[in-house]
């Protein structure tokens, strides 16, 4: 694509601080380019009307059993819908951006010592579902970020209060102080060593085989060690590590029912807290906070707000990252890259936060599935960014911890980056102070959860929070390196990736229907294309009900004889059939020029189908249960073990239905309904 090139910032002087260099360029497509695509939207939307008026003119009479006028008004109903829909999408192909750091200039302006501190997140719910080993390589992944270990904080806030898990930190703990050296030695990437080992078969460059060696093994004997106490379920007798924590465990600790847990594993504070090298360590902090049965408390939004607040005593740093704990950091610059946006002095100012792309690498090259990850991450995302906003998408973003705890943009504000937390030296206190943070009746009548922190309420709190970020004035930014900042697992089964897109439509879906929804929260504070964006995904459960509709109607009534669009030989024909190949050349165009194989462009297209008529549907139907109060919202976690034989069967691009759902019934019926229809078709033509 060919792009014009526009660097913002100035060279100019301003206040107190030299303005250096801009940190970072935005992109964008050139004029051509653009010209081009919009000028085939406006034909496409031409044919939209056209059919509009072709149905509402050829509306046929009420007589007889009136079976076609109402088909009729039906199909004229969801093509309303889909030419309304189509409008929506455009917003997320209007005017992409493109956002290029400058890490060198970065270093120039800044010397290590004006960096700013980063507080960084992960966190798990469940040590089934989310095995510890899993959980510690992203752990060990965001230590080694290429930055100074003095200013890096890292948190893990365990929702299941696992003392398997807390152990697993232990030992992540310890083998830190050998990893985080031979990560910034030999630049190794990416650094999990999960993942590493998993691809990296032999020494990197100026390391000798026999150090290789012997860091393999020490990986391997600490995943032998951590996999046989989770396997026996038993801490033994004496952990190498802290044995301090495990006294808070006791009989009576369930995962449900448990006092707040905060233990400081590695004070970076504390000259003792070096690796092998004598070289500091990032500070590392295990959370869990007190639960109790009877009080709510609001999952993953809830954990991050307590991870927020414990922060806050201990480093309090202006920038706090996110990550689930199935995403590890595949990029050791990304809190460089991060930075070039928030410290560019010209245009930094009122940015809230940077979102990096999710990226999954389990899904193979021509995936049956169509993850559409491609044309999402680049050009529904890059638009998002040109409306200035971009989503908030729960993992893998850099906040400013002000902008997330409630504070309105205004021109005066400056940002102090080398502050730190007034802290006490005495790590029993901290963490003293932190346990009383996150207790479980700490946030009554507090705004945590609507104001301040992450939103409640609703399966879809990271989006909703972005929203109410960029609608206090704040920015947000993607950005999408050559090297992935982020690499995480999807499901890889029909019923699975099913039940994912339910939550996230029925999500979607409950912002759209809430006061929160784009149109209403974001009326004269954010522009018109965003909440155009925003609503993309907000009214996905609305197209079931035409997709539906659709795919069965026109059949049901060709096999009765009835006929609802317009003969091969009428005029009016041209517009459907230019509506369908315009439509599908395009975004058959996109998928290529995003790096998609037509394959996979296919695939997708199925997959939206499918999703339409299932996820969608159900989410819809779910969402008015609720809404009449018949059932309750959830979090339920996706499946991150996969089943080995079934992810064979995935790699050979067999479709996995896995076990029974309703969702399957819905298909199939669609599928024989249509199988019927094209036998009918082949019939007439061989007859004719
Ligand atoms: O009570 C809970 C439930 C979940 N989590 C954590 O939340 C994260 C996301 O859960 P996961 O099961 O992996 O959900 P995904 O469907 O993969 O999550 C996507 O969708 C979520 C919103 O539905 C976002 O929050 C996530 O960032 C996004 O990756 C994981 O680290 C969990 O450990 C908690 O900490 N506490
Ligand atoms: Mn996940």
């Amino acid at each position: 694509m060919d792009l014009i090139f526009n660097v913002g910032g100035s060279m100019a002087g301003s206040g107190g601080r030299q303005r250096g260099p801009p940190l970072f360029a935005t992109e964008k497509p050139g004029r051509m380019a653009m010209a081009a695509y919009r000028v085939s939207a406006a034909t496409v939307f031409a044919g939209v009307v056209l059919i509009w008026l072709y149905r509402a003119t050829h509306l046929p009479p009420g007589g007889g059993n009136g079976v076609r006028r109402w088909a009729w008004l039906g199909m004229l109903t969801a093509e309303l819908w889909f030419g309304f829909y189509w409008v929506l999408t455009l917003s997320v192909r209007w005017c992409p951006v493109y956002r290029r750091t400058f890490k060198d200039r970065l270093a120039q302006s800044y010397s290590e010592d004006e960096l700013p501190s980063v507080d960084i997140f992960v966190c798990t719910a469940d040590p089934t579902a989310e095995p510890p080993m899993l959980v510690i390589s992203t752990v060990l992944s965001v230590m080694a970020y290429d930055y100074l270990p003095e200013k890096l904080n890292i948190y893990l806030s365990d929702d299941a209060g696992s003392v398997l898990t807390f152990y697993a930190l232990c030992e992540a703990s310890e083998f830190a102080k050998h990893w985080i050296p031979f990560c910034k030695k030999y630049k190794v990437e990416p650094r999990s060593p999960a993942a590493y080992f998993a691809k990296v078969a032999s020494p990197p460059d100026g390391c000798g085989p026999k150090e290789w060696f012997t860091m393999k093994e020490l990986y391997k004997d600490m995943t032998d060690r951590v996999n046989s106490v989770v396997n026996s379920g038993r801490i033994p007798e004496v952990p190498r590590c802290h044995s301090r924590g495990f006294s808070q465990w006791n009989e009576n600790f369930t995962s449900s029912d448990h006092p707040s847990i905060v233990q400081i594993l590695i004070d970076g504070n504390k000259q003792k807290a070096v690796d092998i090298d004598g070289n500091a360590l990032p500070t590392l902090v295990y959370m869990a906070r007190e639960k109790r049965p009877r009080e709510q408390h609001h999952f993953k939004a809830g954990s991050l707000n307590a991870l927020i607040r414990v922060s806050s005593v201990i480093s309090n740093s202006p920038i706090i990252m996110n990550v689930d704990c199935d995403m590890y950091s595949n990029n050791s610059e990304s809190v460089r890259d991060a930075l070039c946006f928030f410290l560019d002095e010209e245009q930094g100012q009122d940015i809230g936060f940077v979102q990096y792309p999710q990226n999954f690498e389990n899904v193979v090259q021509n995936d049956i599935y169509g993850h559409p990850i491609n044309v999402v991450n680049e050009l529904d995302h890059p638009c998002l960014d040109g409306w200035g906003g971009m989503c908030y998408y729960g993992t893998g973003c850099f906040h400013r911890r002000e902008a997330l705890c409630g504070r309105i943009y205004s021109q005066e504000y400056k940002e102090d980056w080398t502050r730190v937390a007034g802290r006490t030296e005495d790590a029993n206190e901290l963490e003293e102070m932190g346990r009383s943070l996150v207790t479980c009746t700490y946030e009554h009548n507090t705004i945590w959860g609507i104001d301040k922190g992450v939103r409640y309420g609703c399966p879809l709190e990271d989006v909703i929070t972005g929203l109410q970020i960029q609608c206090r004035g704040w920015r947000s930014v993607y950005y999408n390196p050559e090297r992935k900042g982020f690499l995480g697992m999807t499901p890889t089964s029909l019923g699975q990736i099913l039940v994912l897109y339910k939550r996230w439509t029925e999500g979607f879906l409950q912002i759209s229907l809430s006061r929160y929804s784009p149109f209403l929260l974001g009326h004269g504070k954010i522009k018109l294309g965003l909440q155009m964006g925003y609503s993309v995904c907000g009214f996905w459960a609305v197209n079931s009900f035409p997709t539906l509709y659709y795919v069965t109607i026109p059949s049901i009534c060709f096999l009765n004889g009835i006929s609802l669009f317009p003969e091969k030989t009428s005029p009016w024909f041209i517009p459907f059939a230019y509506v369908m190949v315009a439509a599908y050349s395009c975004s058959l165009a996109e998928s290529l020029q995003c790096g998609d194989s037509a394959v996979e462009w296919w695939n997708a297209q199925r997959m939206w189908l499918i999703r339409r008529i299932t996820s969608y549907l159900l989410a819809t139907i779910d969402t008015f249960r609720r809404i009449l109060g018949i059932s309750e919202s959830g979090f339920n976690l996706t499946v991150k073990v996969a089943d080995l034989q079934a992810l064979e069967r995935y790699k050979k691009g067999m479709m996995e239905f896995g076990s029974f759902s309703a969702m399957f019934v819905i298909l199939t019926t669609v599928a024989l309904l249509n199988l019927a229809y094209r036998l009918c078709i082949t019939q007439i033509n061989l007859a004719i």
